[in-house]
């Protein structure tokens, strides 16, 4: 608990000074004010979080953490469990979704198992199993309170360790067959939304199923009675440990000022919670893509957050954060090289 108080006890505000000075540098250049949109947006605000006119974004990583949920014996998702297993090794290969997207845009990714039904040590992932699987938020919570801070604290840790080692921007990452119901959970949750209005097909759920996966949801949190005033009973109750750990790297990023690149719809979940723990994070956290996701929409108005892009991207993994991470790169270039009115003679 003492790493989580640290933590948000250190995040603090965004430089408004160097903001401006970026506002200034950006409305300078040749176009026509704010004509660049979103690519303006994101310098203005890593200006903000690195209090620097300048920065370097090079060095990038995404954290992908791994774990399994006991409420996956309701049937929730159309999938083997194994699956989770399975898909994480290929995430460091670069060999999955977020593995080449990842390589194309010269990121690290690191894979942390929290919580695999496994016994065995996977190639390449980090091992911080808190145990193997959730339990069933259908028949109680999924976690105790202790598993929900130690789930944010691995996230705290993996997130400063690459801090330390130099990583600039940091971004998001999941693997966890049944995770888009925790995920839905949470949201439903925060929002006061009824499961019915948001649950969508996960990785490919049919009509009846996913009718039948708002009900296991509505009957979970009926059960547990998570209160949206504390977000680590919302975390103990209808969560998961991934969930838990991607919300400790949003938090850690915050208090180590460095931006955090959030990926798709169980990303969102975490955010909430991160957000919920500490309002102030939201400033660091740069959302990549519009999920295809049902609750899409209501989870990032929640968050008061605007994606980059919108690409009909449902897979997770951390793939659109990797894919995000080359619009990061475009916009300081562009930021870097174009050239001022003064520079190119042009007087209007
Ligand atoms: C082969 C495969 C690779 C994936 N990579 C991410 N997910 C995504 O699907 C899972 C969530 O969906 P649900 O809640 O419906 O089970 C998560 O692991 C998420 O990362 C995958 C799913 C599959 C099948
Ligand atoms: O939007 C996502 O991130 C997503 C949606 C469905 C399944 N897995 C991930």
């Amino acid at each position: 608990m003492n790493l989580l108080k640290q933590t948000i006890n250190s995040i603090s505000k965004l430089d408004y000074f160097h903001m401006e000075e970026s506002k200034k540098r950006l409305d300078s250049l040749i176009k026509p004010v704010g004509s660049l949109g979103k690519l303006e947006d994101i310098c203005i605000k890593l200006s903000g979080i690195y209090q620097s006119k300048y920065f370097d974004v090079q060095k990038k990583a995404i954290i992908a953490f791994a774990a399994d949920h006991g409420v996956y014996e309701e049937g929730v998702s159309p999938v083997p469990q194994a699956i989770t297993k399975i898909q994480i090794p290929n995430y460091v290969k670069g060999v999955s979704g977020v593995g080449v997207l990842s390589k194309f845009a010269g990121a690290k990714v690191v894979a942390v198992d929290v919580g695999i039904n496994c016994d065995e040590k996977l190639e390449g992932v980090l091992d911080y199993k808190i145990r193997k699987g959730t339990d069933n938020m259908s028949k109680g919570p999924s976690m105790s309170k202790e598993e929900a801070i130690k789930s944010i604290e691995i996230g705290i840790e993996i997130a400063n360790n690459l801090i330390d080692e130099g990583y600039k921007v940091l971004g998001i990452g999941e693997m966890g067959i049944g995770n888009t119901t925790p995920s839905t959970a949470i949201i439903s949750v925060f929002g006061d939304f009824n499961p019915k209005d948001i649950t969508g097909m996960g990785c490919g759920l049919d009509s009846n199923g996913i009718v039948h996966k708002a009900n296991v949801i509505e009957k979970s949190i009926k059960l547990n009675c998570p209160d949206k005033k504390d977000a680590l009973d919302v975390l103990s109750k209808v969560g998961g440990f991934e969930i838990g750990s991607m919300a400790g790297v949003i938090l850690a990023a915050s208090s180590r000022r460095v931006p955090v690149v959030i990926d798709g719809f169980i990303s969102y979940a975490s955010a909430l919670i991160a957000y919920n723990l500490c309002p102030l994070c939201k400033d660091y956290i740069i959302a990549s893509h519009f999920s295809a996701e049902p609750a899409s929409q209501k989870a990032l108005s929640l968050l008061g957050l605007d994606p980059m892009l919108n690409m009909n991207m449902r897979l997770g993994e951390g793939s659109g954060a990797a894919l995000a991470f080359n619009i990061i790169d475009a916009a300081n270039y562009m930021y870097e090289n174009m050239l001022t009115f003064e520079e190119a003679n042009m007087n209007i």
